[in-house]
């Protein structure tokens, strides 16, 4: 069971959505608590309910239709406004009436601000501090604080950001999140503050911006300072350069400090959870992310792989299940055999020593002329299977190719690709038409072979990218091209170079098709 001790609280429907560029309905915002509960974290905060019509919805629905199992709902709003009741305030009514358990106020601890920003006096803000969280405590809701520009406040008048915390805490609020607004710290400065500021009685938080690209490094050195609540977002979202990547720092604490944080099986789904919220969020995965990116456990250079080979613990610092995570090995021109071995596993074969050394110089051999294996595992699995073969092996073979582009006297543009092709000892010929050479091609090339081999009206051509490479040997430059394909189980990539695009194209298209076929299970003539 997870530590109650340690609150794991989570502001990605808040804080998150707050990032350029993320907008989130309020089925969103239930789909993602969800996850979030998934993964076992204590507190979501669900928005600003007062603030907006889609907030303020966000709440009425949870009620009926979240089912949280670990999470408890928290709203965000400001302390009320200056010179007026807590118990008049509209905004404070709105989180009074959103029926969270849970009311995080965010309320200023630098001097500066007070005066600046809110235009009031200091002892003001410390009124409206008190009363806000004894009117909600009144009420019955547990109340946490978010201590505004916390940081910068402490630099700037030590003596009142800590009463600002004192405050709080005698009028009822049970945590006082310690915020790094401008996100402008770095740990070891940051956790000098924390350290002054656990002397307080309630329990100190953290929560952190990213603008130093120390946000995960700030929490983990605030809780080694006796922060007891770290705050952070889903995939590291949040206002500018985001907050705190709450997956790494729970993945930090876990496993690396020994914190019983969220259940064992939820954290060994992280991964999965991680890329179900960008699904929602439809913002692009950071493949690089720690822990839960596709490259987290990818390795790449040849003596990685030759003591991987050995241990795998060699060269990755946790076994990537712990968070649903994957080694995988990619092969380019920085492979050695080692690596080759390891992907050729990967892929369920067992290569010799002498064929690992003939595919590494092919590999090596085919990069210098432009071709990429690491972002085409299909077509690397193709040359494998030559290789092995020591023969070029195809379900087709292809006699000639031909596409016309022409523009038409109305202006349209219409590509027409004709092939042909042999196949279980026929000779085919087929034209298609398309939108582009390359589609006219692809349509032409299942027409002609979809009657002997009817699994490719399954196949599809997903995804299309083409990049100009520098020219080499003084010739001109090179077109590389990587095709996406998928089927009704799964997608691949193809590549394909040469100086001239539409070839260049051919070639991946010719391998698509032809690893379509071999996931399909036929074997070729
Ligand atoms: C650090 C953070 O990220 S905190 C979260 C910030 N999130 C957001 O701002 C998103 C949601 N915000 C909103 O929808 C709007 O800003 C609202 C509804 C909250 C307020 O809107 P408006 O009433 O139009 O005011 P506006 O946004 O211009 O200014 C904010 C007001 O809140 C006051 N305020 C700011 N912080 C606090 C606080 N901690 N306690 C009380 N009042 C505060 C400001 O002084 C200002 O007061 P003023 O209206 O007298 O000038
Ligand atoms: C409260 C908050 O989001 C901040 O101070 O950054």
């Amino acid at each position: 069971m997870p530590d109650d001790r340690f609150h794991v609280y989570d502001t990605t429907l808040r804080d998150g959505a707050q990032q350029e560029g993320l907008n989130l309905t309020v089925v969103d915002k239930l789909a993602i608590a969800r996850h979030l509960d998934g993964l076992g974290v204590g507190f979501i905060e669900g928005g600003w309910p007062g603030a907006n019509p889609k907030d303020t919805e966000f709440f009425r629905r949870a009620q009926t239709e979240l089912d949280l199992k670990h999470a408890q709902l928290a709203a965000f709003g400001a302390t009320r406004r200056a010179g007026v009741k807590a118990a008049d305030d509209p905004l404070v009514a709105a989180l009074r009436e959103s029926g969270a358990p849970v009311v995080t106020l965010v309320a200023k601890s630098h001097d500066r601000h007070v005066e600046l920003a809110l235009r009031t006096t200091l002892q003001e803000n410390l009124a409206m501090i008190r009363d806000t969280v004894s009117h909600l405590r009144a009420e019955g809701q547990r109340v946490f604080l978010d201590a505004e520009h916390f940081f910068d406040g402490y630099a700037s008048n030590p003596a009142y950001a800590l009463e600002v915390l004192r405050t709080a805490a005698e009028a009822g609020a049970s945590v006082i999140a310690l915020c790094d607004t401008n996100g402008g710290m770095l740990p070891d400065e940051l956790a000098e503050v924390v350290h002054a500021a656990v002397q307080t009685s309630a329990r100190v938080g953290i929560h952190c911006h990213d603008d130093t690209g120390c946000a995960v490094a700030n929490t983990l050195a605030a809780v080694k300072a006796g922060a007891t609540h770290v705050q952070g977002c889903a995939n590291g979202y949040g206002e500018r350069s985001g907050n705190a990547n709450l997956f790494t720092v729970v993945a930090n604490l876990q496993l690396k400090r020994g914190f019983d944080l969220v259940p064992r099986e939820a954290l060994a789904d992280m991964t999965r959870i991680a890329h179900a919220i960008t699904e929602v969020t439809n913002v692009t995965p950071n493949s690089h992310a720690p822990y839960v990116g596709v490259s987290a456990f990818a390795h790449k250079a040849g003596l990685h792989a030759s003591a991987i080979k050995v241990d795998p613990n060699l060269y990755q610092h946790i076994d990537p299940a712990r968070v649903g995570n994957d080694m995988r090995m990619l092969v380019s021109d920085m492979a050695g055999r080692a690596s080759v071995e390891l992907k050729g596993r990967e892929l369920g074969y067992e290569l010799s020593p002498e064929i690992s050394r003939e595919l590494v110089n092919r590999v090596k051999d085919m990069e210098s002329k432009g071709y990429t294996f690491e972002a085409a595992d299909a077509s690397f699995e193709l040359l494998l299977r030559d290789t092995v073969a020591g023969e070029r092996r195809r379900h087709f073979e292809v006699e000639s190719w031909r596409v016309i582009v022409e523009r038409t006297r109305g202006g349209e543009l219409v590509s027409e690709a004709t092939v042909k092709l042999h196949a279980k000892g026929e000779r085919i010929v087929a034209t298609g038409e398309g939108n582009g050479p390359v589609n006219a091609l692809d349509r032409a090339v299942r027409l002609g072979l979809e009657r002997l081999y009817p699994e490719l009206a399954e196949v599809e051509l997903t995804d299309f990218k083409v990049r100009i490479l520098e020219g080499t040997h003084g010739t001109d430059a090179i077109t590389r091209v990587l095709i996406t394909s998928s089927d009704a189980t799964g997608e691949w990539a193809t590549v394909g170079v040469d100086e001239n695009i539409i070839e260049a194209s051919w070639q991946a298209l010719e391998q698509a098709v032809t690893y379509g076929l071999v996931r399909a299970g036929h074997v070729a003539d």
